[in-house]
């Protein structure tokens, strides 16, 4: 991204980076320059005595680096780049100019000379302009320089020699690197960090506004300060104002010979409107739903299970594995392997360690049940958004509540989307308090056993009850560790609303709540705490839907499920402890895990007043 129009001034020319610095190269990319890299060969042996300061030799450095490479690439095709970048940075102490140690050695005579002291690092940089000229190069320099102030805490030796066996050194000015273990010596920078690491971004950008946007051209209030607007002016020279001219046109015999006429002439200048910058973050949002349905569809035709174990894949041989075309299979797997969840070598595909562990249909923590739901059930209505935001929650589905016991299939996979769920989550549930005070406890709804099994494995004198209805607990064989369960759990079939609850110390209403609306969390709430002894507990863990900007993006998904959901509603954490508050629960503890998806809280039911 080009934050600045200024450096798209320079996204339609060849611009050549003369320098062989990592460094450099990574804060001009990172700016948005599109550049190509030509190391310059120009020898640094200009004699430092024969000029005023350190800076006019770091300036010269740089421009002879520069002109070396617009020499030399003119040379070999007769064709210069239009820009070309030089720099050279320099450290300096005691009026002595330090540049890259030649060995260890040199590099600790450099650094005990820096060592407890302050000294100075200059950035030279030039940018050349270039154009063919009558058979020749001709170019058009301009050059400027930047100092920041180093101070370095006072150093053992041992450390001293520590940092230079790291080998850091050994590239770098004065025998250090500030942006890496070098960071570590340093007491402050006055100035600008990056001209320490290698080059003086903020005032390049300003040298460029100088080039492309000279003043008298522009309008009075960039006139005004001196030619060179603070950086945050950056944004407004937008170059509809008028078009900033270009250096490469306006100089010396440069095309057309003469500075472009000031008007909207961007074409007649050779200069060509910067686009805005490309939406790439928006575009991915807005074909988000393409990746989701490739996932969906690879899980489904069990992609994952037959990429496994194997040895890579050819398309010809999945596609014969799960029975589709050939064709369609290759652009499926592509499509995976541009998401992220597989990998294509010379073999053929395999699946990446996430495919393997979350996508396949039969690993310990499978996700393959949940993304089975959302294909089948969720998507469809999620089509529905339109309606539900404008009639508001549970109006989408026309009234129509699905049971999930409506049939066996249904059920299944409903259970199957929550024990992938549940056990990615179960462990953080079970210990984000301390619940060893409870020797008992019962899980309402809870569905495959997967939270009883950590709470039974985390709490070794705990008992857990998982209440469910009749028709969820006939499947829950299938789902147990080992094909059975401990014997510290069982599985009592029961409606929660109607039949008598199993005793027990602490209660567990895990993604219960939001499924129903409050006249029947009202009722549910009531009736546990009717059975709840004084001092026993209950724990809620629900997704909500709090007001918090910083957890808006990860509550997004659920905020939304439940707008278009059949029935229920979404709470904030105030609204659950509110209602545990109703229900005769006191000293309600909260916490948030698995990065804040999940809200949990702890209440204590007081004694009756
Ligand atoms: C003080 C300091 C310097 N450097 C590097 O030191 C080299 C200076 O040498 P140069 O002669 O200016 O450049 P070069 O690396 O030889 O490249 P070239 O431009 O081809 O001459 C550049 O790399 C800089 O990043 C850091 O990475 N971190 C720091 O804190």
């Amino acid at each position: 991204m080009a934050l600045s129009p200024v450096i798209g001034k320079l996204l339609h020319k060849r611009v050549v980076l003369a320098s062989a610095s990592p460094r450099r190269r990574e804060i001009l990319s990172q700016a948005g320059l599109r550049f190509e890299v030509v190391p310059s060969r120009f020898k640094e042996t200009l004699d430092k005595a024969s000029f005023p300061a350190p800076y006019a030799y770091a300036m010269e450095t740089a421009k002879q680096k520069a002109l070396e490479v617009a020499a030399r690439m003119y040379q070999k095709d007769l064709r210069a780049p239009d820009v070309v970048i030089g720099a050279d940075t320099i450290v300096t102490v005691g009026g002595l100019i330090l540049e890259k140690p030649v060995d260890k050695q040199d590099a600790y005579r450099m650094l005990s000379m820096l060592n407890g002291k302050e000294h100075s690092v200059f950035t030279g940089v030039a940018i050349i302009h270039c154009c063919s000229k009558g058979g020749q190069l001709d170019t058009d320099v301009c050059q400027f320089h930047e100092e920041t102030t180093v101070r370095f805490s006072r150093l053992s030796e041992e450390l001293l020699w520590e940092y230079i066996d790291s080998g850091e050194p050994m590239d770098k000015a004065g025998g250090y690197g500030i942006q890496a273990l070098g960071g570590m010596l340093v007491e402050y920078v006055h100035g600008d960090f990056l001209n320490v690491v290698g080059f003086p971004l903020n005032h390049f950008c300003k040298k460029l506004v100088e080039l492309y946007y000279p003043p008298g051209r522009h309008d009075v209030r960039r006139v005004k300060h001196d030619s060179i607007p603070a950086v945050d002016t950056f944004e407004d020279l937008s170059d509809v104002e008028g078009g900033g001219s270009d250096p490469a046109g306006g100089i010396k015999g440069g095309p057309g010979g003469q500075a472009a006429v000031g008007t909207r002439g961007a074409e007649a200048n050779g200069a060509v409107e910067s686009p805005p910058p490309f939406p790439a973050d928006l575009l991915g949002l807005i074909d988000g739903f393409k990746a989701s349905k490739a996932l969906f569809t690879a899980c489904k035709l069990k992609v994952f299970d037959v990429l496994k174990d194997e040895a890579p894949l050819k398309a010809a041989e999945v596609a014969g594995r799960i029975d589709a075309s050939v064709c369609g299979t290759g652009r499926l797997l592509d499509a995976c392997v541009a998401l992220g969840l597989l990998e294509k070598t010379d073999g053929g595909y395999r699946n990446t360690e996430v495919a393997s562990r979350h996508l396949a249909s039969d690993g310990e923590y499978s996700l393959h049940g949940l993304v089975t739901r959302h294909d089948d059930h969720t998507w469809e209505l999620f089509t529905r958004l339109e309606v539900a935001v404008r009639q508001g929650p549970n109006a989408a589905a026309g009234g129509k509540v699905e049971d999930p016991a409506q049939s066996q299939q249904t059920t299944l996979q409903f259970m199957r989307a929550m024990h992938g769920l549940s056990k990615l989550t179960a462990r953080r549930v079970a210990t984000a308090f301390d619940l060893s005070r409870f020797t008992s406890a019962c899980d309402l709804g809870g569905c495959t056993g997967a939270l009883a099994h950590e709470l039974a494995h985390e709490y070794p004198r705990m008992r857990v009850t998982v209440f469910d209805l009749p028709d969820v607990l006939e499947h829950v064989a299938c789902f147990q560790p080992g094909g059975r369960p401990s014997e510290r759990i069982s599985f009592v079939p029961g409606d929660f609303f109607k039949d008598s609850l199993p005793e027990a110390e602490l209660y567990v209403l895990s993604r219960i709540l939001h499924d129903w609306p409050d006249d029947q969390v009202h009722a549910l709430l009531g009736r546990l705490s009717g059975r709840c002894k004084p001092g026993g507990g209950v724990l809620v863990a629900e997704e909500t839907v709090d007001e918090d900007p910083a957890a808006a993006r990860s509550n997004l998904a659920a905020a939304l499920s439940l707008l278009v959901r059949p029935r229920g509603r979404g709470r904030s954490g105030a609204e659950y402890r509110d209602l545990l508050e109703q229900h005769g629960f006191r000293d309600v503890q909260v916490a948030a895990v698995a990065g804040g998806a999940l809200h949990l809280l702890l209440g204590t039911r007081a004694s009756p007043p």
